[in-house]
């Protein structure tokens, strides 16, 4: 059978083109057809198509950061992704340089004998607007509401709701809603808990409130709205990098969204990845 797997690596670095290029020729001469992303296919000998042209492949390789990986989550749904990290904090990645020949070729292998891989479904969440017809790409991270911009004299009023009742208000620089992926990235600098990856929950952080009240735990089929005024502009922001601008006051709704992510190969483990973070 004809295993297809697609190949992104972190754009302008060139140990992630070098290791692509050696993962494309393993790969090829155990028939597999392999293609890269566009950036890559400028430096490595194989077939480019766009990212999002590699949703529906049975397995994608991401050979970078957290960034990368993230970037990747947003452009291939569900496909199966396998996270190489070469990246500093690499969070979201499992599996190391010199350990990604074995990984790939054994799940290819996996793959071709059996038609699947065992992974793990990563929740994400979805945010639109509720007086205004938008949405944003599924955060796998977090979803974030802040005023003009970050920081001292950039805050907003945000006033949260969980399912239909008022939970707080304060003026704050913004209020995200983490899943547990999330919990250790924005959601930690900001004063929100630690949550480990087998809890279904989700968690409501206010970022610098002046009224602040603790992080709120829900279940995941919670609906969170986020309602943002007192300032002449806004943004809701997905991951770090997918944007909405909003003219206050507007309100968010953030929920869980029907796709999850899927990660396959060995498991990080959430212990030793926080050391990471230190
Ligand atoms: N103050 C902060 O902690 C802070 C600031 C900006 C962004 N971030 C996180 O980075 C993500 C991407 O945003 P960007 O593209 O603007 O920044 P980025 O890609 O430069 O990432 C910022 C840092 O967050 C780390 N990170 C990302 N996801 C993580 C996770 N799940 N667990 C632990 N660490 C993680 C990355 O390795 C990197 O060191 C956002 O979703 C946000 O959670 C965190
Ligand atoms: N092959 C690629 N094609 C297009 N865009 C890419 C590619 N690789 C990375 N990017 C862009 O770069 C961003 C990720 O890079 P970023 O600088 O955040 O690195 P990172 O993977 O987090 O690594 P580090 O931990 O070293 O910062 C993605 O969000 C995406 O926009």
């Amino acid at each position: 059978m004809d295993v297809d797997v697609g190949i992104v690596a972190q754009r302008d670095n060139e140990r992630a083109q070098t290791l692509a290029a050696s993962l494309v020729d393993a790969l090829e001469r155990e028939g597999a057809s392999v293609v890269v992303d566009e950036a890559t296919g400028e430096a490595v000998e194989a077939a480019a198509v766009p990212v999002d042209a590699m949703a529906g492949r049975e397995l994608v390789v991401s050979i970078g950061g957290d960034g990368t990986l993230l970037f990747v989550a947003r452009e291939v749904g569900s496909t199966p992704i396998l996270g190489v990290n070469l990246g500093e904090v690499g969070f979201l990645n499992a599996v190391a340089p010199d350990d990604a020949l074995g990984v790939v070729t054994a799940l290819v292998t996996e793959l071709n004998e059996t038609g699947t891989v065992e992974g793990r479904d990563l929740a994400r969440l979805r945010a639109s607007g509720v007086d205004a017809d938008w949405s944003l790409e599924p955060a796998l991270n977090e979803v974030l509401v802040h005023g003009p911009r970050r920081g001292s004299g950039g805050g907003a009023t945000v006033e949260i709701g969980i399912d239909g009742q008022r939970y707080t208000e304060s003026h704050a620089d913004g209020v995200l809603v983490a899943t547990p992926t999330g919990s250790t990235a924005y959601n930690l600098s900001e004063g929100g808990p630690l949550v480990h990856p087998a809890a279904e929950t989700l968690v409501v952080t206010q970022m610098a409130a002046t009224r602040a009240m603790p992080p709120l735990v829900v279940e995941p089929e919670t609906e969170i709205t986020l309602t943002i005024s007192g300032s002449e502009s806004a943004y809701a922001i997905s991951d770090g990098r997918n944007r909405q601008h909003l003219e206050p006051p507007a309100t968010v709704a953030v929920s869980l969204a029907e796709e999850s992510v899927r990660l396959v190969g060995p498991q990080a483990n959430f212990f030793d990845g926080l050391d990471k973070l230190e």
